[in-house]
């Protein structure tokens, strides 16, 4: 990471030479420094986006696609590069960083594919000689705010998007993971992209995120993070109306009904508990487990936990959490959970690990039984490796309880029962119902979620044309005089 700004075709240091420090969570060591951007800076990336705007949009979409494409091959053939980078500053086992890679590659296919497919319409007007055009236009600027659980699948399910349908860009990646999002910017250069059509600056939310998101020539703002911040900016871009996508938080209910295939819903739940540490918007975070099979379920997950295998990356199941805040969230949680008289049946704290893994901030497996639905644990993101379960005995009570969150983005159902399957389907309030599958979600779906989860989506048709606005061209082609009724003809003879 050289950890410098990237502003109108330029590698800069902040304009005020302020920085900020990145640490290793698998080991708690120093990585480097980065640039904390400067107002000043900040002002800059917008000048170039917006001076930058009129020719990227007329390169049109196929040469805006190919550039698309050449950065995909130039990730593909470093990689390990990118793994690497992942594994260092947020702590993934090797594997799932790899899959994460897998995943930018398949993102920026997916995108690049819409070239020349997202046409307007031509309808008709009041008369047979007028027609309405309905263009697809850019918006203009879109500021893209990326969280550190996937830092780099979210950069590039956010830049592809955004450049292929014709925007300028300013990329700013969250401060815990800035090396993967500067990485992938400069393959995006090397592909093509012109000075001005992708800026890259860095610098804490809390101090810098404001005065970017209330900038006057912001058009679109996209953020994946927590609701809090989403819920901030959302005020703030009122100041010019920017466009919303905000992809925030979210409380998965995983129900398992007593004719499951419960090897399958166990292997599944050990993806979507465990998958990078439980630092997953889609991560199963309540478990309402049908009670005639309940002990059964429950033991056996519990057996299988403790055999998931934390610390080394290269040989490890599941990373650290992503700081020291996290982890230190993550305890207070569990303790309020004892304190209330809920039963860990697994877990709880940090695992005794020697050697370079020692101050690394890992947190075990952790199965809480007895939970109260209204409590944290059931209420509350926790985004971290625990999960509360409860029994359920009928079906109402199992949509009552998962309907039960202010969260709405991913849930998950196991059941061979294709009555209960299409009910559910119906009845569960969430953007995405997995059933008797894991996710997570496809490049071709559109993941979104309903209550405090967000606004608009990102994937698939829908959340690509996201990034586009209808502009309405009407147009007389009759050349005949004009009749308005309100107009007295009188005036013109
Ligand atoms: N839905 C999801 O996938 C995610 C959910 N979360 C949830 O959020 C919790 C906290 O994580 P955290 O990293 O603090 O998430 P944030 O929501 O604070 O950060 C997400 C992104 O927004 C930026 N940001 C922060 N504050 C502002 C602001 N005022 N204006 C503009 N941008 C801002 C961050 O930058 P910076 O890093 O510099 O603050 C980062 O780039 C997690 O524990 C988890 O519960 C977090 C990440 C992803
Ligand atoms: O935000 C997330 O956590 C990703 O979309 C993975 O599902």
């Amino acid at each position: 990471m050289d950890g410098k700004l990237y502003i109108d075709g330029q590698w800069v240091d902040s304009s005020n030479g302020d920085t900020l420090t990145k640490y290793n969570p698998v080991t708690g060591e120093v990585i480097g420094k980065f640039a904390a951007a400067s107002r000043d800076d900040v002002d800059r990336a917008f000048d170039a986006a917006e001076d930058a705007f009129q020719k990227w949009m007329d390169l049109g979409s196929v040469e805006r696609s190919k550039i698309i494409y050449k950065a995909k091959e130039l990730i593909e053939e470093n990689r390990k590069e990118l793994e690497n980078i992942i594994i260092q500053e947020n702590g993934k086992p090797v594997k799932e960083a790899a899959e994460e890679v897998d995943g930018v590659l398949d993102q920026m296919q997916y995108y690049a594919e819409w070239a020349r497919k997202l046409n307007g319409e031509v309808v008709e007007g009041t008369t047979n000689h007028r027609k309405i055009f309905q263009y697809k236009v850019p918006y203009g600027t879109v500021v893209a705010l990326t969280p550190w659980n996937f830092p780099a699948g979210m950069v590039a399910r956010k830049l592809a998007p955004a450049l292929l349908t014709g925007n300028t860009v300013i990329l700013k990646p969250s401060s815990d993971t800035p090396g993967s999002a500067e990485w992938i910017v400069k393959k995006f250069i090397q592909a093509g992209v012109p000075k001005g059509a992708l800026n890259y600056i860095t610098g804490r939310g809390s101090v810098i995120g404001d005065y970017i998101v209330e900038h006057k020539k912001v058009a679109l703002i996209t953020m994946t993070g927590s609701t809090s911040t989403g819920q901030r900016i959302m005020q703030k871009a009122s100041a010019n109306m920017a466009k919303l996508m905000l992809e925030l938080g979210g409380k998965a209910p995983f129900m398992v009904w007593k004719d499951a295939d419960i090897n399958n819903a166990l292997k599944t739940l050990l993806w979507a508990k465990y998958w990078n540490a439980g630092q997953s918007c889609i991560a199963a975070e309540r478990l309402y487990v049908h009670e005639d099979i309940y002990d059964t379920f429950i033991n056996k997950f519990v057996e299988l936990s403790k055999k998931i295998v934390v610390g080394d990356p290269s040989r490890a199941d599941m990373g650290p959490l992503i700081n020291t805040t996290a982890l230190k969230g993550t305890e207070e949680v569990v303790e309020e959970a004892k304190e209330s008289g809920a039963r860990i049946l697994y877990g709880g704290s940090k695992p005794d690990l020697s050697g370079p893994y020692k101050n690394g901030y890992f947190f075990l497996p952790t199965i809480i039984d007895n939970v109260d639905q209204k409590s944290k644990i059931f209420q509350e993101e926790i985004f971290a490796p625990v999960i509360g379960a409860r029994k359920v005995s009928d079906v109402e009570e199992m949509y009552s309880l998962a309907n039960d969150s202010k969260y709405g983005l991913a849930s998950y159902l196991f059941t061979k029962d294709p009555n209960l399957i299409f009910e559910a389907a119906e009845r569960i309030r969430f953007g995405e119902l997995y059933i008797n599958m894991p996710g997570p979600e496809a490049s071709q779906g559109y993941h979104t979620g309903f209550r405090l989860t967000g606004q608009a989506g990102e994937g698939s048709r829908y959340g690509i044309l996201e990034y586009l606005k209808i502009k309405n061209i009407y147009v007389d082609y009759s050349g005949k005089p004009l009749q308005i009724n309100t107009v007295r003809d009188d005036l013109f003879q």
